[in-house]
């Protein structure tokens, strides 16, 4: 995600996996990713008048702190590329608003561009990868499915080049794997908080104008009347299922004019991601216990022990990998 907006990683390939690689991803969490939690405020307004908590003055803090990071990166990238002017050339997002600044400086101003970048940096970073998470190790404690995607991958794919978007169509299990993953754990399980524009009628109860309104994606997916076994992780069930929101039943993304605008992007980074660990990579478990799949109840349904599995490069693409 920091590749598609910046242009380079958060943190370089060899720092990742020590302390001075993950120092500054912990506070790229920290900035971006602390507000993503229930606002008890929306639902007693008397506590915003008292100040409970100081929440108020935190987020005042945390957005200024936002503004101070963002308003770094743009100088850094900037100060790199004096003649941003082609907007045809594959670039990353920053500078493609950067070069349409330059054409339309009254719409593209900084404070929108930042605006934009931060909506990625907060829905789409930990979301994605919460689910890919979920993804390995739902994998990883069914061996027969991680076998059957990656002979999918390798026999679409082969192991002379990375997997890339134009195999997706070819790439179908994969594809329901994803879905299946965000059915039983979808990350955003009760959605976003919205508002009743007008009084009206759901399941037979009566809402007010002006209600906050919870759909709750996480029971809808478990529920025995629409699915069948709705606790097993069987990805086949999404072979047979036309349009994904058939019947509404599986929703993920939202659904409606407020639905995830970046669902079709999410996935597709999903599917790369997840298919490049599994066609590069033998996935094992540490020792012989099944991976816990315990999760949090926050905002986001994250696992509640970090996933900690053993990956060692596949015979078949070491030839591939070595030329990089
Ligand atoms: C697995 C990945 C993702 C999941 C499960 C997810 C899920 C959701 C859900 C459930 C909503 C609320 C929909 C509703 O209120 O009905 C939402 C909204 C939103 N998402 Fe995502 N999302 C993901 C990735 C992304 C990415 C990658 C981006 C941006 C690059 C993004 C940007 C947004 C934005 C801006 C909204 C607010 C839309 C609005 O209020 O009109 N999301 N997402």
């Amino acid at each position: 995600m920091m590749r598609m907006v910046v242009g380079k990683p958060c943190v370089r390939e060899e720092f990742a996996c020590m302390d001075v690689g993950k120092k500054p991803l912990k506070e790229f969490k920290k900035v971006f990713c602390s507000s993503l939690t229930v606002n008890i405020y929306d639902f007693f307004p008397i506590l915003w008048w008292v100040g409970y908590k100081g929440l108020e003055k935190n987020m005042i803090r945390l957005q200024r702190k936002r503004d101070e990071v963002l308003g770094r990166l743009f100088e850094e990238i900037k100060l790199n590329n004096d003649n941003i002017l082609d907007v045809e050339k594959m670039r990353p997002l920053i500078e493609t608003l950067f070069s349409l600044q330059k054409s339309e400086p009254e719409f593209f101003s900084d404070d929108v561009i930042k605006s934009l970048t931060l909506m990625v940096f907060v829905a789409g970073t930990e979301t994605t990868a919460i689910t890919m998470e979920w993804a390995m190790s739902l994998l990883l404690n069914h061996p027969k499915v991680l076998q059957k995607v990656k002979a999918e991958i390798d026999c679409q794919v082969g192991c002379e080049r990375f997997i890339n978007d134009l195999d997706f169509s070819k790439l179908p299990y994969l594809h329901c794997v994803i879905n299946e993953t965000l059915r039983l754990y979808p990350t955003v399980p009760l959605s976003l908080p919205h508002c009743s524009s007008v009084g009206c009628t759901v399941g037979g109860f009566h809402i007010l104008q002006g209600t906050i309104l919870l759909v709750n994606a996480w029971s809808m997916h478990r529920d025995p009347k629409l699915w069948e076994e709705p606790t097993k992780f069987k990805p086949e069930r999404f072979e047979e299922i036309n349009g994904e929101r058939e019947g509404f039943k599986f929703i993920p993304f939202g659904i409606g004019r407020r639905a995830c605008p970046s669902a079709g992007m999410a996935m597709r980074v999903m599917s790369l991601a997840l298919g490049a660990f599994i066609q590069c990579f033998d996935w094992e478990m540490v020792g012989k216990k099944m991976v816990d799949m315990t999760s949090s109840s926050e905002f986001l349904v994250a696992k509640t022990k970090p996933l900690e599995a053993v990956c060692t490069p596949c015979p078949s693409m070491t030839n591939f990998l070595s030329q990089l």
